[in-house]
């Protein structure tokens, strides 16, 4: 949605990931605009060309959540893997019984092979808290490969091995042209039965409707998602209410520490930029 209320005349715009910042609000907000801070770190909602075009700066608010959101990663994984929404659902509705040596029976981490999608602080986060858990394997797909991945013995895999060969997928890509539902019928297709898929991502780096049919036909056997598409997923979506589907609301920042850190690297960004200086969160506008 657009973010009009308050912006004219003002030199500084401060925005969430959910206002969309397009000319539209950069005519409203005047001439005299010389920076849109985003308290995020996603910047998929400013339309950056338009602002380089009028030199107005765009600042983000990288590294303050990388923490968080590779903590909820790995504790959506366990949530999904081990059933454990159900569990307490179950509780709640008086569904605990007789000893049942089947009932909700998840999968161990233990010997597992984890692939990451996008290796960058969060993914190096994610693989880093996964190492312990005993994990046999940790390969990831980037951009290129990363020397940085051999301080956690990930190794360097093509997109195609990624798939095949994970038992768990974590995606902590950004969306870009070249991930945008990558995460489609024919992806699922090709991946374990057993395969689980977390996205702490973007939502659009999977394609909902393929995931639906992959998760009721047993092409994979769950997924975790924190991130949907679109935001907010409709409560009546039918992902919602899948037991191997857990759907959190794009929660993995949510701490208090990042959320304290993100207000004033956003803050702070704006301070200087008006001051002159470069910003630690100025984003490298396209050429
Ligand atoms: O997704 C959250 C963010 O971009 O900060």
């Amino acid at each position: 949605m657009n973010c009009f209320r308050g912006v004219e005349g003002k030199d500084a715009l401060l925005c969430m990931l959910t206002d969309k910042v397009d000319t539209e609000v950069m005519d409203r907000a005047g001439k005299q605009l010389k920076v849109i801070s985003t308290m995020s770190v996603g910047y998929e909602h400013i339309d950056i060309r338009e602002c380089k075009k009028r030199g107005i700066a765009v600042t983000n608010t990288p590294k303050v959540s990388t923490d968080s959101v590779a903590e909820l990663t790995v504790g959506l994984l366990l949530l999904t893997a081990r059933k454990l929404l159900e569990g307490n659902q179950a509780v709640k509705k008086g569904e605990w019984g007789k000893w049942k040596p089947m009932w909700l029976c998840g999968v161990e981490l233990t010997k597992k092979t984890v692939g990451i999608l996008g290796l960058g602080r969060i993914g190096f986060g994610v693989a880093k808290r996964l190492k312990p858990f005993g994990i046999s394997r940790l390969i990831y797909h980037d951009v290129c490969a990363m020397t940085e991945a051999d301080d956690i013995g990930a190794s360097f895999v093509k997109f195609e091995e990624l798939i095949q060969e994970s038992d768990i997928i974590c995606i902590c890509c950004n969306l870009t042209p070249q991930t945008k539902h990558v995460f489609n019928m024919k992806t699922f297709k090709k991946m374990k039965p057993s395969a689980i898929l977390i996205n702490s991502g973007r939502g659009g780096v999977v394609h909902h409707d393929d995931l639906h049919e992959a998760l009721t036909s047993g092409e994979i056997a769950a997924a975790g998602l924190d991130v949907t598409e679109p935001e907010p997923l409709p409560y009546d979506h039918p992902l919602v209410n899948l037991n191997n589907c857990v759907v959190l609301p794009h929660m993995g920042s949510n701490t208090w520490e990042s959320r304290n850190a993100m207000s004033e690297t956003a803050s702070q960004n704006i301070l200087d930029v008006l001051n002159g200086k470069r910003a630690v969160g100025e984003v490298d506008s396209p050429a």
